[in-house]
């Protein structure tokens, strides 16, 4: 029986199905792996039972991934599983931020004892007139799943559509409209914008990256949409801008002290990926990635460890090295493995950054001495017997 420890409401109802051989436990101390969203780990205190973690949602900031490398934790996420929802949201955004909608509401609700408030609205509704989409100039800032998606749509809106990303993948460049301009940089990006939306993860070379002289170069009176994370822009300088003119809205997921208390937002409690389908879809990608790990030791969507399949784990036996990307791994695992005089059916071994992962069927089980002189190559963090 493999056991997982759930962390955050993985989905609205609580359902979370790994199907047969496997339970749901209360204590991560007991569990072989984690099922999580947007809990913060920074801090934490990993149990040394935990081999995998699965973020279900796209960004990792909440995890801290090369430390878990090094104690040879595999952390896994659901890229795209709910980019659909964040699109949509900011389209939302994109038109609650042009056309009054929430201010005239507002009117409407104000007003419900009114009588005449039939006639009323039609003399009310010149406070609530905005603009249209069409023809506006957007700056997309970071092309992957999300931004790719929003884009697109704003093309579709008739939207005059700016993408930057210097790290855009092959996937999402085949993906994009051919009507998406690129810019090779966030100035000339920012540059005469009626509306900025911000979909790039959050880590070093990202934090802050939205500041006063980002912000100086938009069209005065433009439109602010962050449905990323609080950290990217410099809340300030935000702040500032709204207050003077520069922004006329600021729309984001991340409800933080200084946010709250901006003039002339759109605040939203983190519900970028909050649809049923998103659920369901995270939850269904990570569940997968989390089973083909534990059962077969493969690798999908890792952040911290490259991708690595075998197929199913079918030999006698199974294992799973995963060590530093130094030289000469390879020729110590073989030289333990001759050792023993076992013979090797398939190997793989791959790397990403710091980290690699060597994998290896044998016709027959290895001798526990074997599996410990593997653990004590130097650089080795974990050997997992898969099987
Ligand atoms: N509000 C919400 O509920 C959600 C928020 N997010 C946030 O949005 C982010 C993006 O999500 P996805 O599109 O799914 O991720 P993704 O990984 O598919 O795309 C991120 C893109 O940003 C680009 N990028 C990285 N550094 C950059 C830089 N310095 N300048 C410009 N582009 C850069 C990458 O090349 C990549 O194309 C996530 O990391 C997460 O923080 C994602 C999903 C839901
Ligand atoms: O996928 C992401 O990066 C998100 O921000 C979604 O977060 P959540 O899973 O809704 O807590």
């Amino acid at each position: 029986m493999r056991r997982i420890k759930t962390i955050d409401d993985i989905t609205k109802d609580g359902q979370v199905e790994f199907g047969e051989g496997y339970q749901i436990v209360s204590e991560a101390s007991e569990a072989d792996a984690i099922l999580m969203r947007s809990t913060d780990l920074h801090g934490y205190e990993l149990p040394p039972s935990i081999r995998a973690i699965a973020r279900c949602g796209a960004g990792v900031n909440n995890i801290p991934v090369e430390e878990y490398a090094r104690q040879g934790v595999v952390v896994f996420n659901s890229p795209g599983a709910n980019a659909n929802a964040v699109k949509e949201i900011v389209i939302a955004m994109l038109i609650l931020s042009s056309r009054g909608v929430v201010q005239s509401m507002e009117w409407v609700r104000a007003h419900a004892d009114d009588p005449d408030i039939l006639v009323d609205a039609e003399k009310a509704k010149k406070a609530f007139v905005g603009h249209e989409l069409k023809g506006k100039r957007i700056g997309v800032v970071g092309l992957g799943n999300v931004g790719s998606k929003v884009a697109n749509a704003c093309v579709d809106l008739g939207m005059d559509v700016f993408g930057y990303d210097p790290f855009i993948s092959v996937e999402h460049a085949w993906a994009l409209s051919q009507s998406v301009q690129r810019v090779g940089t966030l100035e000339d990006l920012c540059r005469n914008c009626d509306y900025l939306t911000l979909h790039v993860p959050s880590k070093p070379d990202t934090v802050g990256i939205i500041g006063a002289d980002q912000l100086g170069l938009l069209k005065p009176g433009a439109v602010l949409i962050n449905f990323a994370r609080e950290t990217i822009i410099d809340e300030d300088a935000v702040d500032a801008a709204l207050r003077g003119g520069r922004l006329s809205w600021f729309s984001c997921d991340f409800a933080t002290p200084k946010t709250v208390r901006m003039p002339n937002t759109f605040i939203t409690t983190h519900s970028g990926a909050g649809t049923g389908e998103a659920e369901a879809n995270c939850a269904d990608m990570a569940i997968s990635e989390l089973k083909d790990y534990l059962e077969n030791g493969n690798i999908a969507n890792s952040v911290n460890y490259p991708s690595c399949s075998m197929g199913k784990a079918r030999a006698a036996s199974r294992i799973a090295c995963l060590h530093a990307n130094v030289p000469n791994m390879i020729g110590q695992i073989t030289a333990v493995l001759a050792h023993d005089n076992a013979n090797v059916q398939r190997m793989v071994n791959e790397s990403a950054g710091e980290n690699a992962y060597t994998m290896f069927d044998t016709d027959e089980h290895l001798e526990s001495k074997t599996i410990e002189a593997l653990k004590e190559i130097p650089a080795v963090y974990r050997v997992r017997v898969i099987k």
